[in-house]
């Protein structure tokens, strides 16, 4: 198969081992979620497209979201992540509601371009990061409160925690080689009158 078919129709995407979410730091979960072949095919897909930092971003960093890729695509992963992943999230959180994504970008980290990003915390529902590729040193995304960082987590895994107050995060300086991530931003709920 090639990359078109399978980023395009969301073809053998879905990595699912059936287990319940796993905590591996304070209030970050880690689960299943892609195949490798996979997240290989995204990172094609995100080259093929380019990276460009938005200047007005308060947190630069070289992303394109998968909605500029293919909005299909990015429909796709919405549906799915309600489906696969939200599931799981509210056996932990049972007060959390799917309102869809704000945004799912791809992130990229290069020697001699974006080498790693400050401190912060995202303005979220739930925040997820998918790990795509694994031939880099450093750039680790850590959180230095929950004292975690996803070093060891393998390409294809998804981890969610809570975006705002308890869990600001950074990724640390790449050492060689290119990171690609996969940042996951939930919609917070907007109707207010429902709480
Ligand atoms: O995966 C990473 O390197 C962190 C990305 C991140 O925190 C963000 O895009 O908000
Ligand atoms: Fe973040």
């Amino acid at each position: 198969m090639d990359d078109l078919q399978r980023v395009l129709g969301y073809v053998d995407a879905a990595d699912d081992d059936g287990e319940p979410a796993v905590e591996v730091a304070p209030e970050i979960y880690e689960m299943s979620f892609w195949t490798p072949e996979f997240c290989g095919a995204l990172v094609r897909a995100a080259e093929a497209v380019g990276f460009t930092p938005d200047p007005d971003d308060p947190v630069p960093g070289h992303e394109v979201s998968l909605a500029t890729i293919s909005p299909a695509l990015f429909q796709r992963v919405e549906i799915d992540i309600g489906r696969r992943v939200w599931p799981r999230l509210q056996e932990q959180w049972p007060l959390i509601e799917y309102r869809g994504l704000r945004d799912a970008f791809v992130i990229r980290y290069r020697v001699g371009e974006q080498e790693s990003l400050r401190l912060h915390q995202d303005v979220a529902q739930v925040s997820a990061t998918v790990r795509l590729n694994d031939d880099y040193d450093g750039a680790e995304l850590a959180f230095p409160r929950q004292g975690y960082d996803n070093g060891d987590l393998p390409v294809g895994r998804l981890i969610a925690w809570p975006s705002l107050v308890t869990h600001p995060h950074e990724a640390l300086p790449l050492r060689s080689g290119t990171k690609y991530g996969l940042t996951i931003w939930c919609h917070i709920p907007d109707d207010l009158d429902q709480y």
